[in-house]
């Protein structure tokens, strides 16, 4: 098998807080193919941003590995940091959030460019005029300010900045969540037409568990800081193997097409306290099988069928 593009090994992440120590993410293996889509769903708080975090190295691991490309890029600083940084970019749920109000659209495109000394102020402007057109914008458009698009629009020029620097992975946190749906389906047809063209490869987030089938070819389960499940996109889909995967299953409405009808099981409860994360599985307080193996002995990560499940009794 060839080199993943990106892969956690046993990442971990705690937060030091006044209250003790958050345990955002708890050994998590990860992998990303060149190329390939990996989806990864949980409920709020189970850790996906700080995945998304960890892997831009916006914010350094408690123990662990991060390799891109072949390479460990855990400790990298400095420019050998900025090198990595310029394959990977990031497209955020609230783009105006991350663009300034102040600076018009053409010179925030630009500004990755000017970062990493990349050609020169014509040869910058006509790329600025290319990822505009490329996301459906007009390229006149660079001369306006935020406050002046729509959403949908906001979201493609979050989307012409990430392909500035043409990277080869573009990690997606929430990208289509704030989004009307008519404009949330333009904006993942823009991001799969982008792979088709530049072959670029995406880390997809989101609690949506449709909108991560339509885009992914893997996808991955987050629970309290743990990947539960991962496998092939149309295994997991159809025919979930951990009880949390498939308690997210039951509750998509099954009005959606291609989705397999299945018994609602409600999920009692709330995600436990990453504070003090549960002995054995962490899933077990809102497990209709748990036993009592599940209460003493967190269960590992294994191969069952063609997916990886961190259940005792799958
Ligand atoms: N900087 C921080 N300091 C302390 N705790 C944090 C910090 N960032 C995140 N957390 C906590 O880490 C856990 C995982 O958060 P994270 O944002 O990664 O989850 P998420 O699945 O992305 O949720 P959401 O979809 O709501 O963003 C949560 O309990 C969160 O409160």
């Amino acid at each position: 098998m060839s080199v993943p593009l990106l892969s956690l090994k046993k990442a971990v992440k705690h937060y030091p807080t006044q209250a003790g120590m958050v345990h955002a993410l708890d050994s998590v293996d990860l992998e990303v193919g060149r190329g390939e889509t990996l989806g990864l769903v949980g409920e709020s708080g189970c850790g996906k941003s700080t995945v998304a975090r960890v892997a831009l190295r916006l914010t350094p691991l408690t123990a662990g590995r991060i390799d891109f490309d072949g390479e460990d890029v855990t400790k990298r600083e400095g420019k050998a940091l900025q090198s990595v940084r310029s394959r990977l970019q990031m497209v955020f749920q609230d783009p105006y959030a991350s663009l300034n109000p102040r600076v018009n659209v053409g010179r925030a495109l630009e500004e990755p460019l000017v970062v990493q000394q990349r050609g020169t102020a014509a040869e910058r402007r006509e790329h600025v005029a290319w990822a505009l057109a490329r996301v459906g914008l007009r390229p006149e458009m660079a001369t306006r300010y935020p406050h002046e698009f729509s959403g949908g629009q906001r979201q493609r020029i979050g989307i012409a900045r990430a392909l500035m620097l043409r990277p080869e992975l573009i990690v997606c946190d929430e990208a289509v969540s704030a989004l009307d749906v008519s404009v949330r389906a333009q904006v993942l047809n823009l991001l799969l037409g982008l792979r088709e063209e530049f072959g670029v490869s995406y880390l997809f987030i989101s609690h949506d568990l449709s909108v991560v089938r339509h885009m992914s070819d893997r996808i991955a389960v987050m629970y309290a800081g743990l990947v539960v499940e991962q496998g092939p996109r149309d295994a997991v889909w159809r025919a979930p193997l951990h009880p949390y995967t498939r308690a997210l299953m039951s509750a998509i409405p099954r009005t959606q097409p291609g989705t397999v009808h299945r018994a609602r099981t409600v999920l009692a409860g709330d995600l436990p306290d990453p504070l003090q994360p549960p002995v054995g599985c962490r899933f077990h307080p809102r497990c209709p099988q748990a036993a009592e193996r599940c209460r003493q002995e967190a269960p590992a990560l294994r191969p069952v069928a063609s997916q990886w499940v961190a259940c005792h009794f799958v």
